[in-house]
């Protein structure tokens, strides 16, 4: 298939990153034949399996699966002992197979993609160096994920803090800990730390999860106060130290001041592009992509994943992962590409249904738009909500069920374009949604898809009548 014989350097993709969408690509760009390498720098399986998805959701379940044994009369009496924070690390560890990558490396292995260890820097059209090393490629592919943005505070560069990566590692739980941002990560982990134990305090300059719908942040606040954390609205850090102790004290703008054994700042993420050498090419250090996920301005270079800023979550990434691959492999074969909207190698969906669960308790389920951003997007659209507590499903799945549905439905289409669920165990109930989004499933149509009673998806019957 390649235009130069096969060598050891010489491949037809080469895809630089081996997190969950870096595998993806190597694996579909590699179905039809073509030779395909992956470069890793650190483990092979990325952020999301040893210090994101994995490890945060395991430190989450077993707080979760407590509380909602303690919502239920009869299993409430029998759930009444403490969460064993030991356990829940060990099953933690388990779960990023102890920061090894035995199992990952055997699965690449499994599929023929060849694994290059080492960081890569492009160092021409379809070349790349990695420790020194030139290796050759028809196509190549970034999926180098992203980086964490740190916010500007004096003193903070000299406290030890917490990124995400030590708190989905941490080996024991701080008896106090301050949480900077309150965005998905900062909010996610102030949940688990408190449910661990840990006196938590969330600081956020604007509400918590502010890119959904307005109600979404105020439940979660109310719900993380209620498990003892302190939710601190509209302030942020001033100045940062740590003491002789050990003590870490952060002084806000208030004029307050907290203090802590440690601090997590988890204020939002950048493409990782350091050091690849994207601007020595003429090219933007964030590469803007096509559908097919094509660095515009080339015919050779592919971004996938968190680095193209499209969509930063694992699911969509994959799902980018499997659209590029598929092109990359068409284009090196001389095939069609399927590149029409909605088509096999486009990531169509990245503009209209991206779906995502934030891991809270409530759980915060959405997908589409909210109603403020459709609005600003200048779209015609109505909106309804509903109480999830006064559906029947909901009360029999936790005593005292709290929880808010809503849908946006553009008026001139008469389909759903954004869906939020707030409530516990409502991450199962989205991608009903999704397939509602993508499927552009008409109101008319969506009055003939039945839920089961008595399940919480009845909640689709009260906002439909809603919308009557
Ligand atoms: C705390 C936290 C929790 C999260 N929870 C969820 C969740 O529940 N669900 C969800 O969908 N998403 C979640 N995310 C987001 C998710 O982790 C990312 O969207 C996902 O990891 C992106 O995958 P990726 O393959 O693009 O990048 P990554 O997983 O970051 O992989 C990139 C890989 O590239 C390697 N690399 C970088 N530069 C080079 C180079 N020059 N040479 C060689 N290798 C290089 C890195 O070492 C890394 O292994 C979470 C994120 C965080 C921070
Ligand atoms: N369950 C999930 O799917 C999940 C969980 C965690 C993370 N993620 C992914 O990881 C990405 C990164 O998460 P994140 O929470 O770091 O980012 P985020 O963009 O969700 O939130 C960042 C927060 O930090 C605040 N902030 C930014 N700069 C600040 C400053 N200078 N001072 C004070 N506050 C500041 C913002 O106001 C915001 O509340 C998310 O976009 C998401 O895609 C997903």
């Amino acid at each position: 298939m390649s235009a130069v014989e096969p060598s050891a350097e010489h491949y037809d993709v080469i895809v630089i990153g081996a997190g969950a969408v870096g595998e993806n690509v190597a694996d579909y760009a590699s179905r039809s034949g073509a030779r395909a390498a992956i470069v890793e720098a650190e483990l092979v399986g990325g952020e999301c399996s040893y210090w994101a998805c994995m490890p945060s959701k395991a430190l989450l379940r077993s707080g979760h699966a407590l509380r909602a044994a303690r919502r239920v009369a009869g299993s409430r009496e029998a759930a009444s002992g403490q969460i064993d924070v030991d356990a829940v690390l060990a099953r933690r560890t388990t779960f990023t197979s102890n920061w090894e990558d035995d199992g990952q490396v055997e699965w690449l292995a499994s599929v023929g993609v060849d694994l290059i260890r080492g960081r890569a820097r492009l160092t021409g059209r379809g070349e790349i160096e990695v420790d020194g090393r030139r290796y050759t490629a028809r196509a190549v592919a970034l999926a180098t994920g992203s980086a964490p943005v740190l916010p500007d505070v004096p003193g903070l560069d000299g406290v030890g803090a917490w990124g995400t990566r030590e708190a989905t590692s941490a080996d024991r739980i701080p008896p106090r800990l301050i949480v900077i941002g309150g965005g998905v990560a900062g909010t996610e982990l102030a949940f688990a730390f408190a449910a661990l134990g840990s006196q938590v305090t969330l600081v956020s300059r604007s509400g918590l999860l502010t890119s959904e719908e307005p109600f979404v942040g105020d439940l979660v606040a109310e719900a993380l106060e209620e498990l003892g954390g302190d939710v601190r609205i509209g302030a942020s850090p001033a100045r940062v130290d740590r003491d002789g102790d050990g003590i870490v004290t952060v002084e806000l703008d208030d004029g307050t001041a907290i203090h802590a054994e440690e601090l997590l700042v988890a204020t939002g993420r950048r493409p990782h592009t350091d050091g690849l050498g994207l601007e020595e090419l003429g090219l933007s250090a964030n590469p803007e992509v096509d559908d097919t996920m094509l660095v515009r301005g080339t015919d050779w270079l592919y971004a996938v994943g968190d680095v193209n800023g499209r969509a930063p979550l694992t699911h969509q990434g994959k799902y980018q992962a499997r659209a590029a691959g598929g092109a990359i492999a068409a284009r090196l074969a001389g095939d069609p590409v399927d590149d029409a909207e909605w088509g096999r190698h486009v990531a169509s969906a990245d503009h209209a249904a991206v779906p995502h669960v934030v891991f809270t308790d409530p759980e915060v389920a959405s997908v589409g738009l909210t109603e403020a951003a459709a609005r600003d997007a200048g779209i015609d659209v109505d909106a309804v909500e509903h109480d999830l507590g006064a559906i029947a499903g909901a009360a029999l799945h936790a005593d005292g069920y709290s929880g808010r549905a809503k849908l946006v439905i553009d008026r001139a289409r008469r389909i759903i374009i954004g869906a939020t669920f707030v409530g516990q165990d409502t991450a199962e109930l989205v991608h009903a949604a999704t397939i509602a989004i993508v499927g552009e499933v008409t109101i008319e149509r969506l009055r003939h898809a039945v839920p089961s009673y008595p399940t919480i998806s009845e909640v689709w019957l009260r906002l439909l009548e809603a919308y009557n």
